[in-house]
């Protein structure tokens, strides 16, 4: 692991800049040697520029140990950003290019934290949601587009090889934790895909013995999550299942300013990513209104990563005792990274 980090900050659009000014402010107050580069994708670049990111940024960003990204993507009404242009031609060309295989989304509900559930329980769960297949590749098209016969394909491709690596991943996580992985699918009706993962996930947990495993259909698995999260250690699920899960996730645990990821290459090769699982929300956007909590939370993901385990904890805990200290009085993006900041300083 490196000693100085070398890393690039993505702060993209609506409110990513303004998170990411809170998690760089806290990542420097950790004191860990960093060397920070801004890159400044996103739709705004896009607009302003007509590039999203080309071959040569793509190298530029290769060469860091580590990424750092707020949100991106504008208006979607904005004609200009039809088709997802940025979500797919800078999100998913990332996650895709620097093969993130695993997007690993932890979830906690914190004592101090509110949640809409009114008993939840002991909630701390991690989704490993595969990064690079399901139906996000693009793998599709549309012939009579814009008449009223229309037909339109969404491929979702599965790999063996895909598949494999992020399963054996989620039954090594939960060797780590409590022993427990749960595959949720859709495996009655999706049974081509379906059927690969249940074989695999059965292979795979011949191999953990120590690991206990159940399967949940998607919808169902909805409802555990509202009626029951405490039952979750490892959930491990495909791409789109695992977006809309996480989004739900976050929705129990006290909302999706909270929620932190990593998408992350475990062999190395690449730079990880790591971001807030919530998007660019343009309905909030320059007004100070966003929680840079789950960008700080971030931070504290590839602190991890990157070897600074005492410095991740010291992020953790000064975001948990933030928490528990939040009343009722509002406070904007800039003060609750102060007062985090503040914390994590003092404790270094
Ligand atoms: N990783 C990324 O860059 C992602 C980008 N997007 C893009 O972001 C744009 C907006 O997408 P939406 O579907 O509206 O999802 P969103 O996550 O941006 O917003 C959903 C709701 O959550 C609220 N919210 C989000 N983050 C918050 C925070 N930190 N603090 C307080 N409230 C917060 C928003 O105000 C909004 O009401 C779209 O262009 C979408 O494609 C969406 C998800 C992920
Ligand atoms: C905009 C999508 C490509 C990403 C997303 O919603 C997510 O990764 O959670
Ligand atoms: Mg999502």
């Amino acid at each position: 692991m490196p000693s100085s980090l070398n890393l690039a900050v993505i702060p993209g659009d609506g409110i990513g800049p303004e998170v990411i000014a809170e998690a760089v402010k806290v990542l420097k107050a950790t004191g860990v040697d960093a060397t920070v580069t801004e890159y400044p994708f996103g739709a705004t670049h896009y607009l302003a520029t007509g590039s999203i990111l080309d071959q040569s940024e793509l190298d530029a960003l290769a060469q860091h140990d580590a990424i750092l990204l707020g949100a991106v993507g504008g208006d979607p009404q904005d004609p200009r950003l039809k088709g997802g242009i940025i979500e797919r031609g800078l999100l998913l060309k990332l996650r895709f290019a620097f093969d993130h295989y695993v997007n690993l989304r932890p979830t906690r509900i914190y004592p101090s934290v509110t949640s809409p559930l009114s008993n939840p329980g002991e909630v701390d769960f991690v989704v490993v949601r595969e990064g690079t297949e399901g139906p996000y590749v693009g793998n599709g098209g549309s012939i009579r587009t814009g008449t009223p016969h229309e037909i339109a394909n969404e491929v979702s491709v599965n790999t063996a090889f895909g598949v494999e690596r992020v399963v054996k991943f989620a039954f090594e996580q939960a060797e780590q934790r409590r022993g427990k992985v749960t595959f949720v699918h859709k495996t009655n009706v999706l049974t081509y895909a379906g059927g690969l993962w249940q074989r695999i996930v059965q292979a795979e947990a011949a191999n953990h013995p120590s690991v206990d495993w159940d399967y949940l259909h998607v919808d169902a698995a909805t409802i555990f999550l509202v009626t029951n999260p405490a039952r979750f250690d490892v959930i491990v699920t495909d791409n789109l299942f695992g977006d809309i899960l996480t989004d739900l996730a976050a929705a129990i645990s006290g909302g999706i300013g909270l929620a932190a990821s990593g998408n992350i290459n475990p062999d190395g090769t690449f730079p990880s990513m790591f971001e807030p699982v919530h998007g660019s929300a343009p309905d909030i956007a320059g007004k100070q209104l966003a929680d840079p909590t789950a960008a700080i939370l971030s931070v504290a993901l590839m602190l991890a990563q990157q070897g600074h385990p005492d410095a991740a904890a010291r992020v953790s805990a000064a975001v948990e005792a933030d928490l528990a200290s939040r009343g009722d009085a509002k406070r904007s993006t800039a003060e609750v990274g102060d007062a985090i900041a503040a914390a994590v300083a003092s404790a270094g």
